[in-house]
């Protein structure tokens, strides 16, 4: 793990929307194309802004999320309707969205709807992780009985998951399918996001923490982007 700190949100935005934008250019240029995949909540909404702005080929950009509430675009706890929202306006309008979202009843019904629509994807070019206070990231949450499921090895590309801590089915990309990137970031803001995070890098995985699968873990490197301060 690496921790990268910033004095404010303005400047970690800026520096890690310059990060995202040579990662994406630099796979246009060697495959033609680039993936981008980004996480929901809160943290990320002011980096969404910054990124839509750029410049950048972003027909040539799929985006698609890490994890999404079972809600259609019009709810607003929706991440796809923040998506939509924030990050695919401006220049970033010409970006490709999958959506992580199905017409069903329930997630657990819309499964092999999603696992078709992102069966396909190569690599991930860059992936975005959030982390909640229970060490909770994508919607891999430790509360929920699906979250053995979502961290092996063979788990298939999305799941659905019900959490009991917390509000709606979710549709979340498993473990192995989000390692499955070239690069890795873990977006936290605020100080009690570094202590889950410290928690998170001790030895004792006391209580549970879905994050450590991808910190600990003995290839991945995730790139830490945290600032204490909003602003
Ligand atoms: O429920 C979710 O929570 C996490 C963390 O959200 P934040 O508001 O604390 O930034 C988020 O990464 C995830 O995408 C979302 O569905």
């Amino acid at each position: 793990m690496q921790l990268n700190q910033f004095a404010d949100t303005a400047a970690l935005n800026t520096d890690f929307a310059k990060r995202l934008v040579a990662i994406l250019q630099q796979a246009i240029n060697e495959r033609g194309a680039a993936y981008l995949v980004v996480s929901g909540g809160k943290t990320p909404q002011a980096l969404f802004t910054a990124l839509s702005q750029v410049d950048l080929a972003w027909d040539k950009v799929t985006v698609l999320l890490a994890d999404d509430r079972w809600l259609d675009d019009t709810q607003s706890d929706s991440n796809e309707r923040l998506v939509k929202a924030v990050l695919l306006q401006n220049n970033a309008k010409a970006a490709k969205f999958i959506s992580l979202y199905a017409d069903t009843a329930s997630a657990f019904d819309g499964v092999a709807q999603v696992l078709q629509r992102i069966a396909a994807l190569p690599t991930f070019d860059a992936v975005i992780l959030g982390m909640g206070e229970d060490g909770h990231t994508a919607s891999l949450f430790p509360c929920s009985e699906q979250i053995q499921a979502g961290l092996a090895a063979d788990a298939p590309a999305v799941l659905a998951v019900k959490p009991t801590t917390a509000p709606y089915e979710r549709m979340s990309l498993s473990l192995p399918r989000l390692l499955d990137s070239r690069h890795l970031f873990l977006h936290l803001v605020g100080a009690n996001k570094l202590a889950v995070l410290n928690k998170a890098m001790a030895e004792q995985d006391v209580p549970a923490m879905p994050i450590r699968a991808f910190l600990h873990h003995p290839v991945a490197q995730v790139a830490v982007m945290y600032t204490e301060h909003q602003g």
